[in-house]
């Protein structure tokens, strides 16, 4: 029998943590890898180290902080918002519902969409390491093969048994994150759409695992996100995810063949070698830093928009 999850306790802690004027904050957002910056933009902001909130764990990425920040977002009052500075990854060893907690956290504390970032590397030749990309669906093979988030008892007799995910991306959250950009006057290519195929990692992809992404259709590839986008769902929540792309991942067309390098060295037509790109967390925290001011201005310009539009109240 699964342990109870500590909601009630949490709500109760977060209550005695916040001020009146954040207590019910309409949006979420989720901090990907060296994304946790934005918090930079809140006024009024109240830190929580998730240490203080029973039922969250302790994320133990690089880059990625282990608390959430209320505040107010956005020109004139602001909107209320609540940040996960630092999401947690199955890969650290934690379980589905510890993963996905801070997602259900926020949906009973009244937020109605959520806006999740994230680091990727690109599958998508005409994708280059910088652009931001609007995430329209994904590919999820973990979820296909006996990694779904949601299998066992449903969190809440409410919950749909069987989710459909067809509308998992919301239109008109993704339609607000190009009018930001337009008002950023960012230029056309900083901005692009695409699919995010989940990864269980840690490991990164080898060059045939990336082919076969790239086949399956996704332009980048990432290890989060995904468990995070199906509790949205579960819980009824509007959800816009933008990737950061930091690195390409490694693509061949053909493998060079070792045995015709060695039959050539001994015929004594040695070949030049390439070098072939080696991704790391470091490059990808490098991005994340050189990209986080552009990142930063597109979600608040997105947190104004979101109440100009009444299918999102
Ligand atoms: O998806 P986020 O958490 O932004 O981070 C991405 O970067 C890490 C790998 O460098 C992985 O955790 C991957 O998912
Ligand atoms: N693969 C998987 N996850 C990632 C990558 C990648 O190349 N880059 C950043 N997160």
């Amino acid at each position: 029998m699964a342990t109870p999850l500590p909601f009630v306790q949490t709500l109760e802690a977060l209550t005695s943590f916040l001020p009146e004027k954040l207590k019910k904050p309409r949006i979420g957002i989720v901090c990907g890898s060296g994304l946790s910056g934005l918090v930079e933009s809140f006024r009024e902001v109240v830190i929580v180290p998730y240490d203080k909130l029973p039922g969250f764990a302790k994320s133990t990425v690089p880059g990625h902080k282990s608390a959430l920040a209320f505040g107010l977002l956005g020109a004139g009052e602001g909107v209320p918002v609540v940040a996960m500075l630092g999401r947690f990854h199955p890969y650290e060893g934690h379980t589905f519902p510890t993963v996905v907690y801070p997602i259900r956290v926020m949906a009973k504390l009244g937020v109605k969409n959520l806006i999740i970032t994230n680091a990727s590397g690109s599958l998508n030749p005409a994708i280059p390491v910088g652009t931001i990309v609007v995430i329209q669906d994904h590919l999820a093979l973990p979820n296909l093969t006996g990694m779904n988030p949601l299998l066992g008892p449903p969190t809440s007799p409410n919950h749909p048994r069987f989710l459909p995910l067809s509308d998992a991306y919301s239109p008109s959250l993704r339609r607000l994150a190009f009018l930001a950009a337009h008002r950023l006057s960012l230029s056309r290519n900083a901005l692009a759409e695409g699919i995010y195929a989940w990864v269980s990692g840690p490991t990164y992809e080898t060059p045939a695992e990336g082919r076969l992404l790239r086949k399956g259709g996704a332009d980048v590839v990432g290890m989060s996100t995904v468990p995070e986008v199906v509790a949205a769902r579960e819980e009824g929540l509007n959800v816009m995810v933008m990737s950061l792309v930091t690195n390409f991942v490694v693509i061949p067309d053909t493998y060079r063949s070792i045995r015709e390098e060695v039959e050539a060295e001994l015929a004594g037509k040695p070949v030049e070698l390439p070098v072939a790109h080696v991704v790391s967390h470091d490059e990808v925290l490098e991005v994340g830093r050189e990209k986080a001011g552009v990142m930063k201005k597109l979600v608040e310009s997105i947190v104004e928009l979101i109440p100009t539009v009444p299918e999102l109240h």
